[in-house]
């Protein structure tokens, strides 16, 4: 069955007057279609057609009820199979709903409209069960390595080699990078790419939680344990239990706690704040972290114990200023994103807007490009996206004087053309702030390097 496709019923049942009946009650419904079969070996023989639901009459003139239902489950074990019989013997019904019936309804005034509600309850189940499968194989392509985490570079190719190993073990993991390098993509396509995908995937974020909440957050408390705690509250590990609890900025952590998720880590067991009832746990670890922890534990900020038991397998992201060609990549890759999202066709990005894209040093990481292509997309005249259009962060501009690796004659047009904009063309106020001669300027104008705006 699919959004579009009716929801097919089967009715077996020999008396023809009685399954008119039921047959015409539940086609009043337009999404069903409804088909009549009178023996038990025509209801498996008609199987092929994939029925969403099998009704079945107790005594039919080739079987009972219970072997009927026996057959059907044992070709396809999902089938609900609803029995409707005359006969009112709890036995009789106990046992078929132990064989696996869906439902039992007797036979009397109110038949048709128990199975009316019965089949619109299993139709529900089918269409929760089905977006269910959808979400679970969307979440796995959503996450899967190389479909997701854009790049070819050698240094993210060797990321993606310990991706792996990290999915096909238990390992904890650390991984390292400046923000927006896709430290929390990492984490999460590691779980997904478990065989904890199905478990728990829970985010804590160390610098964003007050650290006075942080620990009753992290371990839960128990009703009373302060003030405000006026009910039970698990925290994060036991609720990532069985799955994968990612410690974002993990260093900002104060010392104070990292004694007590030491402890954790070691006992494999938590205790809630104000508790005394010890909870068992299985979680893979997950840190992520900005900072260089290495450099954290020699300054004393941050425990060496506790260092070397989140260590596990260190990942490094590298800035995307050393990634290349992966700058394009992305980029392209964001323009389809932007394209898929507002509906449109994807704009074509010019080879001077790439040229741009490639010389600039991207602190914000991957993010920052996003955000760069997405106003690029939203500034530019829907067909292409030009230089003109990619502007990066006024904060940051200041920035590309130290990648783009031009001349020092270079630079200097660049200086003396941003004053002469900012400064409204004026040379003479221009000359005085840079401390040159007006002749300087004017020679750059004749000479075409750099033009008045
Ligand atoms: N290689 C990649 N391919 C596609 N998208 C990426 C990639 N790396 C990062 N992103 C995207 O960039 C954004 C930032 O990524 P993420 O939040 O994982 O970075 P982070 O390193 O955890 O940042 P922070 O340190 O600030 O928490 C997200 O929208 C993410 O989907």
């Amino acid at each position: 069955m699919n959004a579009k496709s009716p929801f097919k019923i089967f009715i077996v049942e020999d008396d023809p007057w009685y399954g008119q009946l039921l047959k015409y009650h539940l086609s009043l419904n337009p999404d069903y279609e409804v088909s009549l079969l009178t023996t038990g070996k025509d209801c498996l023989d008609q199987l092929s057609q994939k029925p969403d639901v099998v009704c079945i009459d107790y005594n039919l003139p080739d079987t009972t009820g219970d072997k009927l239902l026996t057959n059907l489950k044992s070709v396809c074990a999902t089938l609900p199979v609803v029995v409707i019989s005359g006969q009112e013997e709890i036995a009789v019904a106990l046992n078929l709903l132990k064989l696996g019936a869906a439902e039992y309804i007797v036979k009397d005034e109110h038949t048709k409209d128990m199975l009316w509600n019965t089949v619109r309850q299993l139709r529900e189940n089918a269409t929760l069960r089905r977006e269910l499968t959808e979400l679970t194989a969307l979440v796995e392509t959503k996450f899967s390595f190389e479909k997701n985490i854009i790049g070819e570079s050698p240094a993210l190719k060797k990321t993606f080699a310990l991706m792996q190993k990290a999915a096909s073990t238990l390992i904890n993991v650390s991984i390292t990078g400046e923000t927006g390098t896709g430290k929390e993509v990492v984490a999460k396509s590691i779980h997904f790419n478990s065989d904890r995908k199905k478990k728990p995937f829970v985010t804590v974020n160390m610098a964003a939680i007050p650290a006075d909440l942080l620990e009753s957050e992290l371990f839960g408390h128990e009703r009373g344990a302060f003030t405000g705690a006026v009910a039970q509250r698990i925290g994060k590990f036991e609720e990532a239990n069985g799955g994968t609890i990612f410690l974002d900025e993990v260093a900002d952590l104060d010392l104070n706690l990292q004694a007590k998720l030491l402890r954790v880590l070691q006992e494999r067991e938590v205790v809630r704040v104000g508790g005394n009832q010890r909870v068992k746990l299985d979680v893979r670890v997950i840190t992520a972290t900005h900072k260089h922890l290495g450099e954290q534990v020699k300054q004393k900020q941050f425990r060496e114990d506790l260092y070397y038991r989140v260590l596990g397998l260190p990942i490094e992201l590298p800035p995307l200023r050393e990634r290349g060609q992966d700058i394009l990549l992305l980029a392209q890759h964001f323009v389809n994103e932007f394209a898929a999202i507002n509906k449109i066709k994807s704009p074509q990005l010019r080879p001077e807007a790439k040229e741009k894209l490639m010389h600039y040093n991207y602190p914000g990481n991957v993010r920052e490009l996003k955000a760069v292509v997405d106003l690029a997309c939203v500034m530019g005249n829907g067909a292409e996206v030009t230089a003109h259009d990619i502007c990066f962060s006024p904060a940051q501009a200041d920035q590309e004087f130290t990648v783009l690796e031009k001349t020092m004659q270079q630079y200097s047009c660049d200086i003396i053309a941003f004053y002469l904009k900012k400064y409204n063309n004026n040379v003479v106020l221009v000359a005085n702030k840079l401390d040159i001669g007006k002749s300087t300027i004017y020679n750059l104008l004749k000479r075409n390097e750099i033009s008045l705006s």
